[in-house]
C-alpha cells in the first residue's frame, strides 16, 4: 500500500493534479484490461495528465513496459498486482440503452434519423473553441431525456455553445415552442441557420461570445437551457451561469455534461459548490451519458505531449457525465463579463 501513496504524492508533486493511492490502483486495473493509452484513460475516470505520469513512474518502478504502441504490465508488475490483490474493472452497463436510461423511440424516431442525415455535413471540430461533439445518437439522447423529465414540450430553450447542433435535434422534433442558440463559432451558426430555412425549423441563431453578457431579449426568457462548457470552474461559472440567467424562474431545467478527463474529483467538489451557491439542485448525474467523436486536432492538444506512447485514438475514449439541474428559490444567474483564460488549468489536456 505505501507504493502506492508513494507514486500518488509524486505524481501530484509534478503534475498538479490531485492524486489518491486509488488513482494509482485504477491505472493498474486499466492496464490489466488493455494496453491503448487512450482506453487506459477511459477506464481509470482520471485527468488524462494524471494517468499520464502515473503510468512514466510505474514504468520506472520497472512495474509496466512501454512496448510500441502499447502499454504492458511487467514480471514484475504482474507478481505486483497480484499480490495486492488488484482486479480488473468489470462492468454490468445495460446494454439496451448504454446506461443512459433513456432509448431514442415513438416520435423522436423520425426525427432522429433526418438529423443524422443532416449533420452529416456539420463543420468539423476546432481546437480554438475547445470543440468537440458527441455522437448524433447522443445529441439525441439528451433531447430523449429532456422529454422524459418533461423539460421539452411546448418550451422555450435556449442553447449556449452548440458543436453538438442540440439547436437542430431539439427543433426538428418540433416540440420546443422555441429554440434559440448562442454561440461563439460563426462557421456553426451559418451551418445551423441554413439547415433552419431548409427544413422550416425556425430556430433563432445568433452569433454571440459567451465571455460577454448574454443579449438583453434572452435574460429571464427561457424554460430549459443546454450547454456543454470546456472544463474549468470559470468556464463552468460562465456556461452554466449564464443558462441559469435565460431562466424565467424556479423549477426550470439545465442540462450540461462534465467530465472525468479532464477533471478530478477535486474540481468536481468546487463545480458543484459553484452549483449550489447558484440556487441549484443536481436531479441527475448520469456517468459517461455523454461519448464525443474523437476531434482531428488530437496532436496539437497538450495531452498528446504527454502520453507516453504516440499512438492516435481509435475508439471513443471521451466521454462526461450528463448533470441535470432545476432552479429553486433564491437561485441567481450570473451575467457578468468573463475576463481571463476558460480554456485551460493543470488538469485539462484537449485544449
Ligand atoms: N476538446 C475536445 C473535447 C471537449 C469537450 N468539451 C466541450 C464539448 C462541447 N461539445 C467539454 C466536454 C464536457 N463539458
Amino acid at each position: 500500500m505505501e507504493f502506492l501513496v508513494k507514486i500518488a504524492r509524486e505524481a501530484e508533486e509534478n503534475t498538479q493534479v490531485p492524486a489518491y493511492p486509488v488513482s494509482v490502483e485504477k491505472v493498474l486495473k486499466a492496464v490489466i484490461a488493455t494496453g491503448d493509452f487512450w482506453k487506459i484513460v477511459d477506464l481509470c475516470d482520471e485527468p488524462l495528465p494524471l494517468v499520464a505520469e502515473i503510468l512514466k513512474l510505474l514504468n520506472r518502478e520497472g512495474i509496466v513496459a512501454f512496448e510500441g504502441s502499447q502499454i504492458l504490465l511487467t514480471e514484475k508488475g504482474a507478481d505486483f498486482v497480484k499480490k495486492l490483490g488488484i482486479e480488473p474493472f468489470v462492468s454490468h452497463k445495460c446494454s439496451c440503452c448504454n446506461g443512459r436510461g433513456v432509448v431514442i423511440d415513438g416520435e423522436l424516431k423520425e426525427a432522429f434519423e433526418k438529423f443524422v442525415e443532416i449533420q452529416k455535413n456539420r463543420p468539423p471540430a476546432i481546437h480554438c473553441y475547445d470543440q468537440g461533439y458527441v455522437t448524433p445518437e447522443n445529441s439525441f439522447a439528451r433531447v430523449a431525456l429532456a422529454d422524459d423529465r418533461g423539460d421539452l414540450r411546448g418550451k422555450k430553450i435556449c442553447v449556449l455553445g452548440d458543436d453538438d447542433l442540440m439547436s437542430i435535434a431539439l427543433a426538428l422534433t418540433g416540440l420546443p415552442e422555441k429554440v434559440t442558440i448562442l454561440e461563439i463559432d460563426e462557421r456553426l451558426i451559418n451551418f445551423i441557420k441554413e439547415v433552419s430555412d431548409k427544413y422550416g425549423l425556425n430556430i433563432d441563431a445568433r452569433v454571440h461570445d459567451l465571455r460577454q453578457p448574454l443579449p438583453k431579449d434572452v435574460v429571464g426568457a427561457y424554460d430549459t437551457f443546454f450547454c456543454d462548457p470546456p472544463e474549468t470552474v470559470e468556464a463552468i461559472k460562465a456556461f452554466v451561469g449564464r443558462g441559469v440567467a435565460t431562466l424565467k424562474s424556479e423549477r426550470c431545467a439545465g442540462y450540461f455534461g462534465v467530465t472525468r478527463r479532464e477533471s478530478s474529483l477535486d474540481k468536481w467538489r468546487k463545480i458543484q459548490k459553484v452549483l449550489l451557491d447558484m440556487g441549484l439542485v443536481i436531479t441527475d448525474l448520469l456517468h459517461n451519458f455523454n461519448e464525443y467523436v474523437n476531434w482531428d486536432y488530437y496532436e496539437e492538444m497538450r495531452g498528446w505531449q504527454l502520453t507516453p506512447v504516440k499512438e492516435p485514438p481509435k475508439e471513443i475514449w471521451y466521454k462526461s457525465t450528463q448533470f441535470r439541474v432545476e432552479t429553486v428559490r433564491g437561485f441567481k444567474g450570473f451575467n457578468e463579463p468573463i475576463v481571463g483564460d476558460i480554456y485551460n488549468d493543470a488538469e485539462s489536456s484537449t485544449t
